[in-house]
């Protein structure tokens, strides 16, 4: 079983504290996504894990293994993708796949394998033949996702694995996480800005800001205690199921009782006059995230 601690990180850049004494261990497959605002500490985090920056305080374990200290045997069974890896532009997707494979002490039939599973995997097949030169954002995306996955890691460490595409390249990037981390047979992490995406593919999702985690829960846990309302209503009569509610111009938040459903709530607003024009629901990791956005 592949693990990863994190053990108490800290980052400096001069006076910036870009990271606070940051603390998760991770110790059966799972997708865990980091999400945060502009300038949380998201990349900074990623950094450190694969050995890019050292920490100014802390450590990382893989496997048991100090990164710092032994990196070679620690990032062994590590893939990542956290500094845009520049391809040679002459050499086909499929060379370029082969060279990393030999550097990785592959065999060539083996890497042969490997390339035709991998190029499968990110549905990279039909361009392995052309020079990455011409590839699109969206083929070296796939590329560089196939690169880091040589040799069957049991961790992979993605750093905004959609950015930058197009809605079905980034639907097509969420696809291939899904279907890598339903095999349970790795520890997957990788950052967003996106909540819906943090919420489609992950069993866990932290939520990073000023260097801190302010947020770390299982997506199954969260529970939708909150909706927001809009509509017409001229003043709000009682709500039973209602434990607070607040107002914003046409909008209602109501966070609800233990024993209320969204149905009852909507029932009661209904009834009490209000026009509803549009529902949302929100849960915790949507109200953290959205209040440090804001
Ligand atoms: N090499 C560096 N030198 C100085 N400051 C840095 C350096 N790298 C990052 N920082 C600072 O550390 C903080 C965290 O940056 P980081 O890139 O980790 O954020 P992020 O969450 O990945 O942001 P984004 O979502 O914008 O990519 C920021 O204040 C940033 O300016």
């Amino acid at each position: 079983m592949p693990s990863l601690d994190i053990m108490g990180v800290g980052k400096n850049f001069g006076s910036i504290h870009a990271l606070k004494d940051i603390t998760l261990n991770v110790d059966t497959p799972q997708c865990i996504g980091i999400l945060g605002p502009n300038g949380a500490g998201k990349t900074t985090l990623l950094k450190i894990i694969t050995n890019i920056l050292k920490p100014s305080e802390g450590k990382i374990l893989v496997n048991g293994i100090n990164v710092n200290q032994n990196p070679t045997r620690a990032l062994e069974k590590m893939g990542a993708l956290v500094e845009q890896p520049e391809f040679y532009p002459y050499l086909t997707g499929r060379e370029t796949m082969k060279f990393v494979a030999r550097i990785k002490g592959m065999s060539l039939s083996r890497s042969y394998e490997e390339i035709e599973k991998l190029a499968k995997i990110t549905g990279i097949t039909e361009y392995l033949e052309r020079r990455t030169g011409e590839y699109s954002r969206g083929m070296k995306q796939r590329l560089e996702l196939a690169v880091s996955m040589i040799g069957d890691p049991e961790i992979i460490v993605l750093d905004e694995p959609t950015f930058g595409l197009d809605p079905r390249g980034m639907k097509e990037m969420r696809d291939i996480l899904i279907s890598l981390n339903e095999e349970k047979r790795r520890i997957i992490l990788f950052s967003t800005h996106l909540i819906s995406e943090a919420r489609e593919v992950c069993d866990r999702v932290i939520i990073v800001d000023k260097g801190e985690i302010k947020f770390n829960e299982e997506i199954s846990d969260l529970r939708g205690n909150k909706i927001r309302v809009k509509g017409n209503f001229k003043h709000l009569a009682k709500i039973d199921g209602a434990k607070e509610i607040t107002t914003r111009g046409n909008e209602i938040t109501v966070e609800m009782n233990p024993g209320a459903t969204r149905n009852s709530i909507l029932k009661e607003l209904m009834e009490g006059g209000v026009e509803i024009d549009t529902v949302e629901g929100m849960d915790r990791m949507e109200e953290v995230y959205l209040s440090l956005v804001q």
